[in-house]
């Protein structure tokens, strides 16, 4: 039975889910240290909110698990280049938090320019002050969304409720799209900070996005603006945006999230003037919370029982009819990686994997990753899998291209792939008969028809009568059986190639016998895993 650990508190709904889907529930949030670590090791997944920190050092050693999901949106406190190194597929589920991230927004707006927190403060200790506590209004002011993604648009839709004039600036949305959405689009956050008189970030945290409102930007504002962070910690500069709000050049600041969370004492935002606090609250609604959970739940079930991925941010999404539909290819895709693994001689440089006629329209990124790992598991790279794969062949140096043709030739659907090494470029074909029978139809120039499964002995020859029976002979000899034979020649008595499939691997003497003939050029003996066998990850 799959376990699953909840390492942060989870809707009990979710809990149900699993339960039901037939997984196992390790339910202890809140591990920390080698307590996290042994319980990570012996779950196939995870579910996780920002309090669980899931380290590189965490999955150094990932035992059994293979997947994570964030129940929730930002992804920054899983180290995803390591879990996916290790092959983990890393999920989230966006969406479910979006309206409850964006009505915070407005929450902290408000309580910012009606100056609720302080006003309540001071009355729940005795005072009375109605001078001290005047606002301003929010309606005809000018809000600046940086992000228009789910939740900018979601707290851009409540400010124009509101009656607040919105600009907004997102390098991937147009002005176009704004405008529709009531937006004016501006060409940089410079544009837009000296016009506004609220500012909200809702974008992620990267390395493009660290401090991208520092001292410098913080200066272009008016003295009467406010700003505003529900997305995360250390997009604001603390210690700029405390020194400004000191000094008085920003008026007020509402802020949720913290470069570390939980805040220690030493955080200038504590003691700062005109700033209203919330612990990381964004998503903290029930309705919110029952959506995450729900989500990841279903995440984490269908992923582990039938092998569906959606939502990864690390790998490409496959549903479950793609799955279907694709899982020959994906078979075929590996064992052609597996046979150029064993052919290539010299160091690989470029692969480029043409996927013509009927495959061209299909999802072929999980082709491509099938075959990179087919091409890297047996001698670079083991535990290499479809999330990792391109990831281990860029280390290596090898440049990995996808090319679509839609154009058919010979076949209905056809996957070629050309390897290019130091030495030369090896190319091999493969389709599928009758949409199941896995089939290798072209290697080097020439055509044929061979399975491919089990031992393969290939070797370039010269057409001459007799040298077939030369090679039967002697692997009989030897007492190799041979199962099926398969011929491509360009003209004859010119340039050849077979294709024996073996009953078993020949020993040693019978390969250097049958290469020692005067009219063989080259041979291989590649080894395939018998026909339907899969591997763990495409199972
Ligand atoms: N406080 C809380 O509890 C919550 C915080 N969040 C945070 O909010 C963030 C945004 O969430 P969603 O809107 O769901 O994500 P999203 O992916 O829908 O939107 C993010 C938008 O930011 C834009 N963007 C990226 N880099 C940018 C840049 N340098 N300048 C301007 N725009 C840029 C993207 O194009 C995208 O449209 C999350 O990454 C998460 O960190 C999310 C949910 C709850
Ligand atoms: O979804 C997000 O990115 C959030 O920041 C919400 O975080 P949480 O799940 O409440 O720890």
């Amino acid at each position: 039975m799959p376990r699953v650990l909840i390492a942060d508190p989870l809707d009990a709904n979710g809990i149900e889910i699993l339960t039901k889907a037939g997984l196992e529930v390790d339910n202890r949030p809140g591990l920390k240290g080698d307590d996290l670590k042994s319980a990570l090791r012996a779950a196939d997944a995870v579910i996780a909110r920002s309090q669980t920190k899931i380290t590189a050092e965490l999955l150094e050693e990932p035992g059994k698990l293979r997947a994570i999901a964030r129940a929730g949106v930002g992804v920054d406190t899983i180290d995803v280049p390591a879990a996916t190194r290790k092959g983990i597929v890393v999920m989230n589920t966006p969406g479910g938090n979006t309206v409850s991230a964006a009505e915070h927004t407005i929450a902290l707006m408000m309580s910012l320019a009606r100056r609720v927190p302080a006003a309540d403060a001071v009355m729940k200790k005795g005072g009375w002050d109605r001078n001290k506590f005047v606002g301003t209004e929010v309606t005809g002011k000018t809000l600046g969304v940086i992000g228009l993604g789910r939740i900018g648009r979601e707290v851009a839709k409540r400010a124009i409720g509101l009656e607040m004039k919105v600009v907004g600036y997102d390098p991937f949305v147009t002005p176009e799209k704004a405008a529709e959405l009531g937006i004016k689009g501006v060409t940089s956050v410079e544009a837009m900070l000296p016009l506004v008189d609220f500012l909200t970030i809702h974008v992620p945290l990267t390395n493009e996005t660290k401090s991208l409102l520092g001292a410098a930007e913080l200066a272009k504002m008016k003295k009467t603006a406010r700003v505003l962070n529900v997305a995360r910690g250390g997009i604001i500069d603390e210690q700029a945006l405390a020194d400004a709000l000191a000094a008085g050049t920003i008026a007020g600041a509402g802020i949720d999230v913290f470069s570390v969370e939980p805040t220690t004492a030493d955080n200038p935002l504590l003691k700062a003037p005109n700033i209203v606090l919330t612990p990381h609250l964004g998503a903290s609604t029930v309705e919110a919370q029952e959506n995450v959970a729900l989500e990841a739940a279903h995440l984490i079930a269908d992923f582990l029982n039938k092998g569906i991925v959606a939502n990864a941010v690390n790998m490409a999404a496959v549903d479950r009819k793609e799955l279907d539909e694709l899982r020959q290819y994906v078979d075929l895709a590996r064992r052609l990686g597996l046979l150029h693994a064993q052919m290539c001689r010299g160091q690989i440089k470029k692969v480029t994997l043409t996927y013509k006629g009927d495959l061209a329209g299909r999802k072929t990124k999980l082709l491509t990753s099938a075959f990179t790992a087919g091409l890297l598991e047996s001698r670079l790279a083991p535990g290499v899998n479809l999330v990792n794969a391109e990831v281990f062949a860029r280390e290596r140096g090898i440049e990995i291209v996808a090319v679509a043709s839609p154009k058919k030739d010979d076949f209905a659907s056809l996957m070629q792939a050309d390897v290019e090494t130091d030495e030369k470029t090896y190319t091999a074909a493969g389709t599928l008969f009758g949409n199941q029978y896995l089939r290798l139809v072209r290697l080097g120039h020439f055509r044929l028809e061979a399975y491919l499964d089990g031992v393969l002995f290939i070797f370039s020859h010269f057409d001459r009568p007799g040298l077939i029976g030369f090679v039967g002979t002697t692997f009989g000899k030897h007492g190799v059986n041979i199962a099926a034979m398969n011929l491509g020649r360009q003209t004859p008595g010119g340039e050849a190639i077979g294709v024996l499939n073996l009953d078993g691997l020949p020993p040693q003497e019978a390969v250097d016998a049958a290469a020692a003939h005067e009219h063989i050029a080259s041979v291989s003996v590649v080894k395939l895993p018998p026909e339907g066998e899969m591997p763990a990850w495409l199972r």
